[in-house]
C-alpha cells in the first residue's frame, strides 16, 4: 500500500487551502469519518474524546458534535489544557461549536486534576476516543497527555473499544516510533496510510486500520504549490558562508547572457557562492553583468578539453554543478562536458549539456553522480531518440519511465512542467506564455542547482519549476508578453520571501 509522509501530507494540505479548499473542511469532514466509525462500532451509550490542543483535537471536536447530534449517545469530552490554549484557529472554531451541542466539556491542565475530576468519566465510557495526538507529536511526551494515554489504555485492557483518530497517539507518523502509545481497536487514518501505522512496532497498537477519504481533491497532491515549498530544507540561520550552497555554473561561449541569468537565480534563491566558469572571451562580458559573481575564465573560446584541469578543481570546491546554459554543441564541448560528469557528485543539466548525454553515460554515472535533467520537448525528444508524445498522458508516462530507466530526476519543461523520479510525478502550472522568451530556461536551471544544493533531487526540481513560473507570473503583471528572463530573475526573491523559505 502507497504510503505518505507527515510533511508530504501537510505539503498537500497547504496545497489544498491555496486552491479555496480550507483546512475547515477537510476537519469537518474527518470529524464526520470518526463519528460514522463510533456509530458502526457502538449502536448506542457513552462515548468519551480524550482531545489534544492540535488540529487532532480539532477532528475530535468535530466528531464529538456529529454523534451528539445522533440519538442514542451520551457524549462527553475530556480537552488536555485550556481552551485558551487551542493551537489553532480551525480547531478553535469547532471546540466553541461544543457549547451548543449536547457535549459535556471538561478542560484538564495537569494529571492530577486527570485523576480527581475526570476519572469517572473513563471508567463510565462504553466507548473511547483517542485525539491526543496525531501527526503533530514532538519529542518526550509531557503530562497530562501521558497520564491520559495511560488511562486510555487501562479501559481498553478492560476490554472496551478504543478509536484513534488518524493514529494511536504516541506514534511517530512517519518511522513508527514511540515511547508510550495508545493501543487502539481500530485506526481511523486520513487520506492516506501512514508509513509510521506500518512499521512492524506499530502493528500491534494501529488494530484494524482504516483509510478515510476527507475531500483532498487531486490537484492538490498532483500539482506543486506552496505546500511543496514549505518542504524545502530552509537556510541555516547560524550557518557559515558556503553552507546553503556553492554552486559551480559552467556554461557560455558562442553567448554570454545565458551563465549569467542562471549564476544570478542561484543567487537569488539562496545560494551562497555561485561561480561561473566561462570560456575566455566571454569572462569579462559575464563578469561584467554584476559585481555578485565570480567569473573564472577558462582557455579558449569554447568549452574545450584543455579546461579539464581547472575545472576538476572547481568541482571539488563546489557542492552543485549546473551545466549547458550557452555552451553551444561544438565538439570538443560535448566531449568535455562527458568527461566532467563522473566528477560530479550532483549536477543539472539543461539545454547543449544535453546534446553530450547520449548511449549508456547515465548506466556509468549511476550511484556517483545525483542528476537533474532539464530539457524541453525537443531536447527530450534527442534524450530517448524518440519523438515526445503529444498528450499530457503519455508525456508523464514518458517522463516517468525514462526517469526510472536512467535513474535521474527530469523536468520536462512545457505549457505544464513534467517532473519525475520514476517513482513519484508531479506537474506544474505556474508561468505564462510570456515566458517562452530566452533566458527563463537559464534562470530555472540556477533556481534548481541551487535549491538542490539544500534538498533532495526531485523536491528541488519540482519546487524550482513552481518557483521559476510564479516568479515569471508576477513580471507577467508589469511587463505581460513583453516580458524578459531579468524581468523573472527579480521577482524570484518575492516568491521565495512570501513563502518564507529564504
Ligand atoms: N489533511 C490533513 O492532514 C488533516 C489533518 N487533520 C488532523 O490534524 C492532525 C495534525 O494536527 P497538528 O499538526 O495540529 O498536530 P497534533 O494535533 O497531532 O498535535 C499537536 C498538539 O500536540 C502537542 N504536542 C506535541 N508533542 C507533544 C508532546 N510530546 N507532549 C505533549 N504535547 C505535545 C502540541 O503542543 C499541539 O498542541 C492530523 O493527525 C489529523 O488528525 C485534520 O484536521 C484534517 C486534515
Ligand atoms: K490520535
Amino acid at each position: 500500500m502507497k504510503c505518505i509522509s507527515s510533511l508530504r501530507m501537510k505539503a498537500i494540505d497547504r496545497n489544498c487551502e491555496c486552491l479555496g479548499l480550507l483546512l475547515i473542511q477537510l476537519m469537518e469532514n474527518a470529524g464526520a469519518a470518526i463519528a460514522q466509525s463510533v456509530r458502526e462500532k457502538l449502536e448506542s451509550g457513552r462515548v468519551l474524546f480524550i482531545a489534544g490542543r492540535g488540529n487532532n483535537g480539532g477532528d475530535a471536536f468535530v466528531a464529538a458534535r456529529h454523534l451528539a447530534g445522533s440519538s442514542g449517545y451520551i457524549v462527553k469530552l475530556i480537552l488536555l489544557g485550556k481552551a485558551r490554549d487551542i493551537g489553532t484557529k480551525e480547531a478553535f472554531h469547532n471546540f466553541s461549536l461544543l457549547k451548543f451541542s449536547r457535549v459535556e466539556v471538561i478542560e484538564i491542565t495537569d494529571s492530577s486534576q486527570l485523576e480527581a475530576e475526570a476519572s469517572d468519566w473513563y471508567s463510565e465510557a462504553d466507548l473511547l476516543v483517542d485525539a491526543v495526538f496525531g501527526t503533530g507529536i514532538k519529542g518526550k511526551i509531557k503530562e497530562p497527555e501521558s497520564t491520559a494515554i495511560d488511562y486510555i489504555n487501562r479501559e481498553g485492557r478492560a476490554g472496551k473499544t478504543i478509536i484513534s483518530i488518524d493514529i494511536p497517539s504516541g506514534l511517530d507518523p512517519d518511522g513508527g516510533s514511540f515511547e508510550k502509545a495508545v493501543h487502539a481497536g481500530l485506526t481511523v487514518t486520513f487520506h492516506r496510510m501512514k508509513a509510521g501505522l506500518m512499521s512492524e512496532k506499530a502493528k500491534e497498537y494501529t488494530g484494524i486500520i482504516r483509510v478515510a477519504e476527507i475531500g483532498i481533491f487531486a490537484d492538490a497532491e498532483q500539482y506543486t504549490g506552496p505546500g511543496d515549498l514549505m518542504t524545502l530544507n530552509r537556510r541555516e540561520s547560524s550557518g557559515h558562508k558556503g553552507d546553503s550552497g556553492r554552486i559551480l555554473v559552467i556554461g557560455g561561449g558562442p553567448y554570454s547572457g545565458a551563465p549569467a541569468l542562471a549564476a544570478l537565480a542561484a543567487l537569488k534563491a539562496g545560494a551562497d557562492l555561485v561561480t561561473a566558469a566561462v570560456p575566455a572571451h566571454v569572462a569579462e562580458i559575464v563578469a561584467s553583468y554584476s559585481p555578485n559573481l565570480i567569473v573564472r575564465k577558462l582557455s579558449s573560446n569554447i568549452l574545450c578539453p584543455e579546461d579539464l584541469s581547472i575545472l576538476l578543481d572547481l568541482i571539488n570546491s563546489h557542492n552543485v554543478v549546473v551545466m549547458g546554459m550557452g555552451l553551444g554543441r561544438a565538439p570538443e564541448t560535448l566531449e568535455t562536458v562527458r568527461r566532467i560528469l563522473p566528477f560530479c557528485r550532483k549536477a543539472v543539466l539543461d539545454a547543449d549539456a544535453l546534446a553530450a548525454l547520449s548511449g549508456t553515460i547515465f548506466e556509468s554515472l549511476a550511484g556517483n553522480c545525483d542528476l537533474i535533467v532539464t530539457p524541453h520537448a525537443g531536447e527530450f525528444a534527442l534524450l530517448r531518440d524518440m519523438r515526445t508524445p503529444e498528450s499530457q498522458d503519455s508525456c508523464i508516462k514518458a517522463v516517468r519511465e525514462f526517469s526510472e530507466k536512467e535513474g535521474v530526476v527530469t523536468l520536462l519543461k512545457g505549457k505544464i512542467d513534467i517532473i519525475s523520479d520514476g517513482k513519484q510525478t508531479l506537474l506544474n502550472r505556474t508561468g505564462n506564455a510570456g515566458m517562452t522568451v530566452g533566458g527563463t530556461g537559464d534562470v530555472l536551471a540556477g533556481l534548481t542547482g541551487s535549491l538542490f544544493s539544500r534538498n533532495p533531487a526531485f523536491l528541488a526540481a519540482a519546487c524550482a519549476a513552481y518557483i521559476n513560473g510564479a516568479a515569471g507570473d508576477l513580471a507577467f503583471e508589469k511587463a505581460g508578453n513583453g516580458l524578459l528572463a531579468t524581468d523573472v530573475l527579480e521577482k524570484i526573491t518575492e516568491i521565495i520571501k512570501e513563502a518564507d523559505i529564504g
